[in-house]
């Protein structure tokens, strides 16, 4: 029988480490089961306890190769120590919340946030494809829809909602821990990208990330919502990964152009959401067919159909086609997303936000 994630963190909880186990004391991260082959990063406070927990990675490995059907253990260790000078920036801290700490340790199963019914995470695998454009949209129409909705921006290197939703105000924070979020279009939303200055890169590790990320979706009060989405950054790295092991997700939803690039890209991030067992709701074709404005004409440029025939080949929903379309892009820079007003491309999310709500996903 094949190893599933499961076992292999029943057999880390049993390596003894100073002051309780690899598991009790949260320093494993990023375990992936592919076949006999398993992988895992046992994540250090310091460098020193990285060297003093050099046995205890050996006797991982021993253990995790012990169990039946594993013929591959791929251990990496990794230390966030003292930072390299970039990252020691401080993290921001323009008001009394301060955004960007290590994340505290996490017990148990992906957690629900408070209130919230649903969460539906919306990813990539490639960057440009149109991931938080049809965050914004679909937030709004599900909006539109009577649903209560929130918007998480949790693409943290580059957040783009404040621009696409037209909010600049900074999140009010009277104790210093919560975060009130802020309203647009009908949507509750908050965005990494409103605790920071305009043109500040963000130039932080791993667990800068992961901390930032727990404390947006614990510490904001989102209320009671029938629905969060949350914008993924691209690609499968550690936020995702985060966000799927720690937060209980009711599935993600994967945009891709149709172009082979985009589709190759998109395969992976759809293999990462298998392995880490979180339910695609559905794959959407983003940027299918131009129609000219002037003569109508309709072109595809970049290529068409590609999507639904990798949904019809993997046997997942195929939730639909979005247009190439000036206005969607101006809509987006002038913060009010298409949905928000009416004509075909506010329809077309209408149609996607109904789908949602009758399969009981939003
Ligand atoms: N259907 C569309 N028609 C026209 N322009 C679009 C469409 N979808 C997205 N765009 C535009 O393409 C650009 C990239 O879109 P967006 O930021 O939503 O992509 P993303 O996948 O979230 O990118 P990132 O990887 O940067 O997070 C934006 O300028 C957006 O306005």
């Amino acid at each position: 029988m094949a190893v599933s994630r499961d076992d292999v963190l029943a057999v880390l909880a049993r390596v003894q480490v100073p002051g309780g186990t690899l598991v009790s004391r949260d320093l494993v991260r990023a375990v992936m089961v592919d076949g006999g082959t398993v992988r895992f990063v046992i994540e250090a406070p310091t460098p020193a306890e990285a060297r003093d927990l050099a046995p205890a990675q050996v006797a991982a490995e021993m253990a995790v190769k012990a169990l039946p059907g594993v013929t591959d253990v791929q251990a990496v260790m990794t230390a966030h120590g003292p930072a390299p000078k970039a990252a020691t920036a401080a993290p921001p801290n323009l008001g009394p919340v301060k955004i960007g700490q290590h994340p505290t340790p996490h017990q148990g199963g992906p957690a629900r946030i408070a209130g919230v019914d649903r969460i539906i995470a919306i990813g990539s695998g490639k960057g440009g494809v149109g991931k938080s454009t049809v965050s914004s949209n679909l937030a709004v129409a599900l909006a539109k829809q009577g649903r209560r909705v929130g918007l998480l921006d949790a693409d943290i290197y580059g957040p783009s909602q404040p621009r696409m939703m037209g909010v600049n105000k900074r999140p009010a924070s009277p104790d210093g821990k919560i975060i009130e979020p802020l309203h647009a279009h009908g949507v509750t939303m908050m965005s990494i990208g409103l605790m920071l200055k305009e043109d500040e890169a963000v130039i932080w590790r791993g667990p800068m990330l992961m901390g930032a990320l727990q404390q947006l979706l614990g510490q904001v009060a989102w209320g009671e919502l029938d629905v969060l989405i949350i914008d993924l950054p691209p690609g499968t790295g550690d936020i995702q990964l985060t966000l799927c092991q720690r937060t209980h997700l009711t599935g993600a939803i994967v945009v891709s152009t149709p172009q082979d690039v985009a589709l190759l890209d998109a395969r992976k991030a759809l293999d990462m959401f298998a392995k880490l067992k979180t339910p695609v709701l559905g794959l959407i074709e983003n940027m299918s067919t131009y129609i000219c404005p002037n003569c109508g004409h309709e072109e595809h440029l970049f290529g068409h159909g590609g999507v639904a025939a990798e949904a019809r080949r993997l046997d997942l929903p195929f939730l639909g086609e979005l247009p190439l379309s000036i206005d969607v892009r101006l809509a987006g820079d002038a913060g009010t997303p298409i949905a928000v007003g009416d004509g075909p491309h506010a329809e077309a999310y209408a149609r996607l936000a109904q789908r949602l709500i009758a399969g009981g996903v939003a």
